[in-house]
């Protein structure tokens, strides 16, 4: 269905684990910000080739709605540099999302061969952060909270602890951009949001019907739950 763009005031939607042309297309139209592809296995692993038509698929839509252009997302486990830069060279990619517990050291050297922003993932188990959490905030361009999944890199399904999360997130972010991913759905993104108060959200399982396929109307309640969250409050202002 093509319908209204969704109004975006919250923050924005990253849309990943995209395989198909139709799915990217959609996720522009709703104005997401950012759309991702899996370049690190699991069923939703796409070629550098098919990802190319999926954003392009994604821009040509974004053009043609009046919506801002969205940023591309590589989503790498264990390749090296050289090889990411390769795929990000070969899929036009905007950005690259390191999901195998990435050092500070490989978000450098990653970005040296890329010359794209990096985003590290911090796989969170329970409620605390990993203690290298500082490090990597102070070392890439945004740290993707995810959940920590033994056997499994991400696209989990898996909620972190928002609430318990918020402090300790607050205190390491500084300026990075923090993106919240982790069991995001359209019933409780607006929740999540208002907990923790990412600049990003990005889900995938929580908008498929089945893995890799997106539901249109998932995608577009996602989008909506988004833009309704709230404001955020200063510190000290008067409540009305
Ligand atoms: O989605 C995958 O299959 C995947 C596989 C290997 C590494 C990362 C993967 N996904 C990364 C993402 O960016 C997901 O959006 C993120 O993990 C959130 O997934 P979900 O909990 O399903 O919303």
């Amino acid at each position: 269905m093509i319908g209204r763009p969704v109004e975006r005031r919250g923050p924005a939607v990253k849309f990943c684990g995209l395989t198909r042309l139709q799915d990217a297309a959609e996720g522009a139209r709703l104005g997401a910000r950012y759309l991702g592809a899996i370049f690190a296995g699991g069923p939703r692993l796409v070629s550098s080739a098919s990802a190319a038509q999926i954003f392009s698929a994604g821009r040509a839509a974004a053009a043609l709605s009046w919506q801002s252009v969205p940023r591309c997302v590589g989503v790498m486990g264990t390749q090296s540099p050289s090889e990411i830069a390769e795929l990000a060279g070969e899929a036009s990619l905007d950005a690259v999302q390191l999901h195998a517990d990435p050092t500070p050291e490989h978000v450098q050297r990653v970005r040296e061969a890329t010359g794209r922003e990096v985003w590290a993932v911090l796989r969170v188990e329970g409620a605390a952060l990993p203690p290298n959490a500082a490090e990597l905030f102070a070392a890439a361009d945004a740290v993707v909270l995810d959940a920590k999944v033994n056997g499994k890199l991400g696209g989990t399904g898996v909620a972190l602890d928002w609430l318990a999360l918020h402090d300790a997130a607050a205190a390491v972010r500084g300026a990075t951009r923090l993106v919240l991913a982790g069991g995001l759905t359209p019933g409780n993104v607006t929740r999540a949001a208002e907990a923790m108060h990412p600049d990003v959200v990005d889900v995938s399982s929580g908008v498929e019907e089945a893995p890799g396929q997106k539901d249109h109307a998932l995608m577009r309640a996602f989008a909506q739950g988004a833009a309704a969250v709230a404001p955020r409050t200063q510190p000290g202002t008067p409540s009305q």
